[in-house]
């Protein structure tokens, strides 16, 4: 567990959260009632506790200190200012951060390596991952290369997208006609759930009394999402953001049925129902069917390599059965997310990984890195997958990879598209030489491959460039 700095003053305490880089002030008399009195620390000594726990005391304090804790929380998931640290103290705290969670750019091998064997399943989250965070949420497009990305994903593997945004907007955005909001991408089946339809009514009415209660509040942005109300603090002027969240506060009052929960700027009103991320992605695992079995697996193009296993191996494409996923070991989802809903997703995987490397990566520096997060508890569970971030900052995060932004998503999401179908079936082999390294052709592009590793260039032109780059022998005329 990730801990906290508090440094104890008069009035405030404030938290340096180590991990965020950011400092985060709170006033102490809203935070320790007379019943649990303040911690003490000598001057200027710190106090840690874990920010969890921290966070967790201020959502059970009274109204004051409730809203402190939303507006913090989410500070921290969209830092706003640069900490105050100096730049050593950053760098530290970024390398210390990659450490234990490394970019999945780089694990792409691993990636493929775990999920030897698998059905590899992929779950995207829309803002932030798919598309770049924007001002206005009904500009927040997907950019045309992470549209192809996308697509050509889901040609291969099942691939859900799971948002809190309304289906239809989601549709308009990414203006597949086969993707349905918390439905897969596969072929033009899909799979909805919609637990929460009872609240309807009640969400709309909380909406307009949302609309009406913020009118005034300077760029503040009430979203309807359906079974979701987010209430947009991006361009509201900071120094009000604690005003706007008290008018949050007590328009919940009055709705003991509906909770509230942060993101990247935003609140989120959503029904006290059990469902989240997490529980979205399991559904989505339990609505899929075992693959067909029609090619035998791991199939090798080159035997005398087995490394070449993570990249050529076979994941045939799955069609839809009755026989769900949830409990199977058949299974390897992939989960890409930005946000602080997108943790309850990585909880879910963070299970199954950890048996995953046991598994697999038993040796490897990775299997290291994580060893100190195993518990006899989470050993009980079974499966694999991986949770990967999309964070430019430090976060505190149960997602075990991290990318900095959408446009290395689009990049991991293309590795995952490329290697493992179109190689192995394809036509589209251009060369192999020895065993370490092969160039085909997809799509206009050329792959460069050699032990999982792989390049994309433009076409046949640029081969030369990526040859010298690389050191790797030009695989001649095609
Ligand atoms: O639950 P999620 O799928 O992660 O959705 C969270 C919110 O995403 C969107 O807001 C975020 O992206 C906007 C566009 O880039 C940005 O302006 C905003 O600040 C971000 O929080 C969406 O508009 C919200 O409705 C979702 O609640």
């Amino acid at each position: 567990m990730q801990g906290s700095l508090i440094e104890m003053t008069n009035q405030n305490v404030v938290i340096s959260d180590a991990n965020s880089g950011n400092d985060m002030t709170i006033k102490v008399a809203s935070l320790f009632s007379p019943a649990a009195p303040k911690p003490t620390a000598a001057p200027g000594k710190y106090i840690t506790i874990s920010r969890r726990q921290f966070l967790k005391k201020l959502e059970t304090c009274g109204g004051g200190a409730r809203i402190n804790a939303w507006v913090d929380s989410m500070r921290a998931s969209s830092p706003t200012h640069k900490s105050p640290a100096s730049l050593a103290e950053i760098e530290d705290s970024n390398r210390s951060w990659i450490l234990h969670h490394p970019s999945a750019l780089g694990m792409f091998e691993e990636i493929m390596n775990a999920s030897q064997g698998k059905q590899i399943v992929v779950f995207l989250d829309y803002d932030g991952t798919l598309s770049p965070i924007v001002d206005d949420p009904d500009l927040a497009f997907m950019t045309n290369e992470m549209r192809d990305a996308v697509r050509d994903v889901a040609k291969f593997f099942p691939t859900a997208i799971v948002s809190g945004r309304c289906r239809a907007k989601l549709c308009c955005f990414i203006f597949l006609s086969c993707l349905l909001i918390l439905g897969l991408i596969q072929g033009n089946q899909a799979v909805l759930f919609q637990p929460a339809k009872d609240f309807l009514p009640m969400m709309d009415e909380v909406c307009k009394v949302l609309l009406e209660k913020t009118k005034s509040t300077p760029g503040a942005k009430v979203e309807n999402n359906k079974f979701c109300l987010s209430v947009h603090f991006r361009c509201v002027d900071e120094k009000i953001w604690t005003d706007l969240a008290e008018q949050v506060r007590l328009v919940l009052k009055e709705y003991p049925k509906l909770r509230l929960t942060q993101g990247r700027k935003v609140l989120e009103i959503r029904p006290t129902i059990k469902w989240d991320k997490g529980k979205a992605l399991e559904f989505l695992l339990g609505s899929l069917g075992k693959p067909p079995k029609f090619f035998p697996a791991p199939t090798v193009v080159n035997s005398a390599n087995d490394r070449y296993l993570g990249v050529l191996y076979s994941n045939p494409v799955s069609v839809f059965c009755p026989l769900g996923y949830a409990n199977s070991n058949d299974v390897f989802p992939v989960y890409i997310g930005d946000d602080r809903t997108d943790e309850d997703a990585f909880k879910v995987l963070l299970l199954v990984l950890l048996i995953c490397l046991d598994k697999f990566l038993s040796s490897s520096k990775l299997f290291l890195t994580h060893i100190c997060m195993i518990n006899n508890q989470v050993l009980r569970k079974r499966g694999q997958g991986f949770g990967i971030l999309v964070s430019k900052v430090p976060k505190e995060t149960d997602a075990s990879y991290s990318l900095q932004e959408p446009r290395e998503a689009s990049t991991s999401i293309c590795n995952f598209a490329y290697p493992s179908h179109h190689l192995l079936y394809s036509s589209d082999i251009l060369r192999m030489v020895g065993d370490r390294l092969v160039y085909f052709k997809i799509s206009g592009y050329v792959l460069l491959t050699t032990l999982g590793r792989m390049e994309t260039t433009e076409t046949t032109r640029t081969v030369e460039g990526l040859t010298q780059r690389t050191n790797l022998p030009h695989p001649g005329r095609f």
